[in-house]
């Protein structure tokens, strides 16, 4: 048995990398279809469970772990499309309180385990000028990233606070992983 990671984010790879787990990396290739009105828990629990299905599918006997994470301020923000709509995203951000959620899939197939679950944080962002924005989108840092930044990195000087699980922002909800994991095959991460 092993534990796949049904991901090809890099942040995911290396958080839990620093963990006593053994685990590869298979990324899913379902399309992330949804409307930016849709419920944002609901989107993140299906698109982290299509991701999971689709390579839970190929190794019935492993557990497959996935994700997905969305922004949302009056409507579901996703990865920007370009740098225009990075800082369309920012600018809706400025000096407000915005949600995080990220949908948590945990599947094995052969003893029919099949859980999501979404956890979910508040993030307020400072308020700043446009141009302070502009510049961090051309960092590049935003284009991958729901939302268009990101907390780990030098987005982190638009954050004033959060009220949650940091990791929750970053994609992956460490502390609501490890409950999974010890309930259901009692396996720990530290
Ligand atoms: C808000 C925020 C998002 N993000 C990232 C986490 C996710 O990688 C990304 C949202 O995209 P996702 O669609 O959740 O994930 P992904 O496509 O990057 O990877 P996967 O293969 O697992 O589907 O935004 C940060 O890294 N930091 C942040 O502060």
């Amino acid at each position: 048995m092993k534990i796949i990671l049904a991901s090809q984010s890099p942040r995911r790879i290396a958080l839990l990398e620093a963990f006593n787990l053994q685990f590869e990396a298979e990324p899913s290739t379902s399309e992330e279809v949804y409307d930016e009105t849709d419920d944002p828990k609901c989107v993140v629990m299906s698109l982290a469970f299509e991701k999971g299905y689709e390579i839970a599918q190929k190794h019935p006997e492993d557990i497959v772990l996935s994700f997905d994470t969305v922004v949302y301020s009056d409507k579901i923000l996703g990865k920007p499309k370009d740098e225009e709509d990075a800082l369309e995203m920012l600018k809706a951000l400025n000096g407000k309180t915005h949600q995080v959620f990220t949908g948590l899939s945990i599947i094995k197939l052969n003893e029919n385990i099949k859980i999501t679950d979404v956890s979910e944080t508040c993030v307020t962002f400072v308020q700043t000028d446009e141009a302070t924005l502009k510049r961090y989108v051309d960092t590049g840092e935003p284009l991958d990233k729901a939302g268009a930044y990101g907390i780990q990195g030098s987005g982190a000087v638009l954050v004033d606070r959060i009220d949650g699980d940091y990791y929750t922002v970053m994609g992956l909800p460490l502390s609501k992983l490890n409950d999974y994991l010890n309930q259901l095959f009692n396996i720990q991460m530290l």
